[in-house]
């Protein structure tokens, strides 16, 4: 085999033998990886979303034979039209895509941009669920040369139904290479000043251009099933922590920041208080006006602009409050970036520089 080669790897390792395979610079992948989203709204690529995302084990901890005949009997047959309806309302038009989807290729570029001073180092960015898959994008990175690979669940605060799962998928895709790139993964940073402090700017901006001053703000977090808290998922403690931090650091009154958790599924016990009854009781005990936002969440997404920015505030003015604001996630901001761009740099030392 007559195998071609690059100038610059001839001169790093010398000239290569006849029918030597290819050999590329060597480079460092960064791979953000953010939840996952649909193709469509429409039954079939919702279907196969909610398959792949509602089969997962670190997602759905039941036995599987109680599960799939739920899944397969009642959940697929009914929620793809439900949830396919509720993205229908936020889908980007523009570029027929989940703003998730969106937020996240606008974070991809614009760490690339930030650390094109590395001339090392390869962004990219997939998704747990659906397209780009991790598979895809790891072999991506490794058909540019990448010999090392970082990647970077986008969850603030750990759970195994979230950060483990990448992570899973992302060694298992390596565990089919022959030569496997070195890997690490970027830790949860629940409470790493830079991203308490993205959150306190990002708040501190948004109140002061309304015309009303929140008698309540609310994190909201997505919630998990208490039974895995209960198993020893850390993942309430981290929200916890950062609600603390933040409120320390905002140096407001106790009780004026409020710690909820949100999107429930399935008929189990889920994390506590939960946002939207906290709307209800909050309007009925007379308080007018209440500030949202998500601090688990780094993009916008499905569970943020329906459930939050729509449902949450709809429940809060029909119990009678007045003034409802939510409060975007970091996304692609200058805040935003600068978080992932210092877990990066962070995660990347002895890689670079
Ligand atoms: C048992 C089910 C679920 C667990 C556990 C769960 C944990 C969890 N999820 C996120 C972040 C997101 N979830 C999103 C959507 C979504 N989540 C579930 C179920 C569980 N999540 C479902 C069925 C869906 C799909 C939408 C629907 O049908 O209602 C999204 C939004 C994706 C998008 O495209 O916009 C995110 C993000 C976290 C952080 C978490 C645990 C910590
Ligand atoms: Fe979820
Ligand atoms: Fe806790």
């Amino acid at each position: 085999m007559n195998a071609p080669f690059t100038p610059a790897a001839a001169t790093a390792i010398g000239p290569l033998p006849a029918g030597h395979p290819p050999v590329k610079a060597k480079k460092v992948g960064v791979l953000l990886v953010n939840l996952g989203t649909p193709d469509g709204t429409d039954f079939w690529p919702m279907r196969r979303y909610l398959r792949e995302f509602l089969s997962d084990r670190r997602v759905i901890e039941w036995p599987r034979a109680l599960w799939y005949p739920i899944l397969y009997g009642i959940v697929l047959n009914t929620r793809p039209k439900k949830s396919g309806h509720a993205y229908e309302q936020i889908w980007n038009r523009e570029r027929n895509e989940s703003p998730l989807r969106t937020f996240t290729r606008a974070q991809g570029e614009k760490l690339a941009e930030r650390l094109s001073g590395e001339r090392s180092v390869v962004v990219d960015w997939g998704m747990r669920y659906g397209k780009p898959s991790i598979a895809e994008r790891v072999d991506a990175l490794i058909e540019k040369g990448c010999e090392r690979i970082l990647c970077f669940p986008l969850y603030p605060q750990y759970s195994a139904a979230t950060t483990a799962t990448v992570n899973d998928k992302f060694f298992e895709h390596l565990s089919t290479k022959r030569w496997m790139p070195a890997a690490r993964t970027v830790p949860p940073y629940h409470d790493e000043p830079v991203y308490i402090d993205a959150l306190a700017r990002s708040i501190e901006t948004h109140l002061a251009g309304l015309d009303f001053e929140p008698e309540r703000v609310v994190a909201s977090y997505h919630g998990i099933p208490q039974s895995y808290f209960k198993a020893g998922d850390p993942y309430h403690c981290h929200c916890q922590k950062t609600s603390r931090l933040l409120e320390e650091r905002l140096g407001w009154a106790p009780g004026r920041l409020m710690t909820t958790f949100q999107s429930r599924f399935g008929p189990e016990e889920w994390l506590q208080p939960y946002t939207d009854k906290t709307m209800e009781a909050l309007a009925r005990d007379g308080i007018r006006s209440v500030a949202v936002f998500n601090p688990g969440f780094v993009a916008d997404c499905l569970e943020t602009l329906e459930e939050i920015a729509g449902e949450a505030g709809d429940i809060f003015r029909e119990h009678g409050g007045a003034h409802f604001t939510h409060i975007p996630c970091l996304n692609d901001s200058a805040e935003g970036m600068d978080v992932i761009e210092h877990m990066v740099r962070r995660e990347l030392s002895g890689w670079i520089g």
